[in-house]
């Protein structure tokens, strides 16, 4: 088992003295700076001259620069901008105030791991990831709680590199709730597995898949939508809990039989396969190309889907259905 840190491996004192430029006021930027400010440590944030985040971000008490200045004004750059342009970002705005001794960090791993960003000898090169999206990382902490975070060196230029990760996360609660090593190609290739084959590709393919199965049975798509997405968080929070076990503890032994005995035809040898095939992709870089290769297009494949999935009958249903519950209302 891995070593675990918590609140009281880490020390805030190696980010005193420091100032924290968050690239970015995004999903994991807005939380990730304003935890940061609230744990008491020096923060701006960079943006884009006209980002409509600019606004936000002053009037919740930051201060705020355009990159090339939130940089100058650095000892330790947190680059939270899409994964697809911190390659060009970092090439024109960031490396050239990235001074020796400097510490240069991240939150996924791509950048470094596919060779977009390669930094000079003499910077700290850290992550901190956490593993939560960036609304949780900032409502848990509000709530005196933390998401767990991975943390990872790349390059450790003055020996502080890991006292410095552990201080951040630190920093943004993660230490509350638990914090593990790793390395930035793990990270990585992990992450995108995650995302791809599970928590995102794998888990919307189920939805829209049992939905449209019962949809075209005949069945009311209201029912549908109850059945195969509203339920999912009820059954999920579950599992998060307890395991697999405390979700088959609490559900009926008719769907516990159905579970062991109608999952498997469902995620077959055949969906086991193709899940190999697109961790071999990762592992070799060839997802990494064709989704640079797309946004060096403009995005024509990327475009196309979203729209295309953003008609979908399951979302309309969705919408209305979720107009009837007032409480989903507040996380929007
Ligand atoms: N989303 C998540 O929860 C997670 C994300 N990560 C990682 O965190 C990083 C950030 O992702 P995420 O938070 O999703 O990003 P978002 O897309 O949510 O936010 C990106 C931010 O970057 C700003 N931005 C975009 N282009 C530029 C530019 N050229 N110059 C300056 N600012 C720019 C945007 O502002 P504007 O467009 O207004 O300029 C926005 O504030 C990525 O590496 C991602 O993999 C890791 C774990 C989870
Ligand atoms: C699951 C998607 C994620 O990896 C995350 C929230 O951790 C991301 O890249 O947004
Ligand atoms: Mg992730
Ligand atoms: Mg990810």
């Amino acid at each position: 088992m891995a070593k675990v840190y918590y609140d009281h491996d880490a020390d805030l004192q190696f980010l005193k003295g420091k100032k924290i430029a968050v690239l970015g006021y995004g999903s994991q930027g807005h939380a990730q700076a304003l935890n940061l400010k609230e744990s008491g440590i020096d923060v701006v944030v960079g943006l884009r001259k006209d980002s409509s985040s600019w606004e936000k971000a002053e009037s919740a008490g930051l201060e705020v620069r355009i990159v090339p200045e939130a940089c100058a004004a650095a000892d330790i750059i947190q680059v939270l901008l899409p994964d697809e342009i911190q390659g060009r970002v970092y090439a024109e705005e960031i490396e050239p105030y990235l001074e020796e001794g400097k510490a240069l960090m991240f939150s996924h791993g791509f950048n470094i791991h596919f060779n977009q960003i390669v930094p000079p000898k003499n910077v700290d090169v850290f992550m901190v990831a956490p593993k939560s999206p960036g609304h949780l990382v900032r409502r848990m902490y509000e709530e005196g709680k933390g998401v767990p975070a991975l943390i990872a060196v790349y390059q450790d230029y003055t020996g502080k590199t890991r006292d410095l990760a552990l201080a951040y996360a630190k920093g943004i609660g993660s230490t509350r709730a638990g914090v593990f090593e790793t390395t930035f190609k793990e990270e990585t290739e992990t992450d995108l597995f995650g995302e791809q084959a599970v928590l995102c590709g794998g888990l919307t393919e189920l939805i829209k898949a049992g939905f449209d199965t019962l949809v075209d049975a005949g069945y009311a798509p209201e029912m549908a939508y109850f059945e195969c997405l509203h339920e999912i968080k009820l059954i999920v929070d579950l599992i998060y809990e307890g395991g697999l076990g405390m979700m088959r503890y609490s559900i009926s032994n008719t769907a516990e039989y159905g579970d062991y005995s109608r999952g498997p035809r469902v995620i077959t040898e055949e969906t086991r396969k193709e899940m190999k095939k697109i961790l071999s992709e990762i592992q070799n870089g060839e997802f990494a190309r064709e989704w640079m290769l797309e946004n060096q297009a403009n995005r024509p494949a990327f475009n196309a889907v979203k729209k295309r999935e953003r008609e979908l009958l399951i979302e309309q249903v969705g919408a209305e259905i979720r107009q009837m519950m007032p409480w989903l209302k507040k996380n929007k």
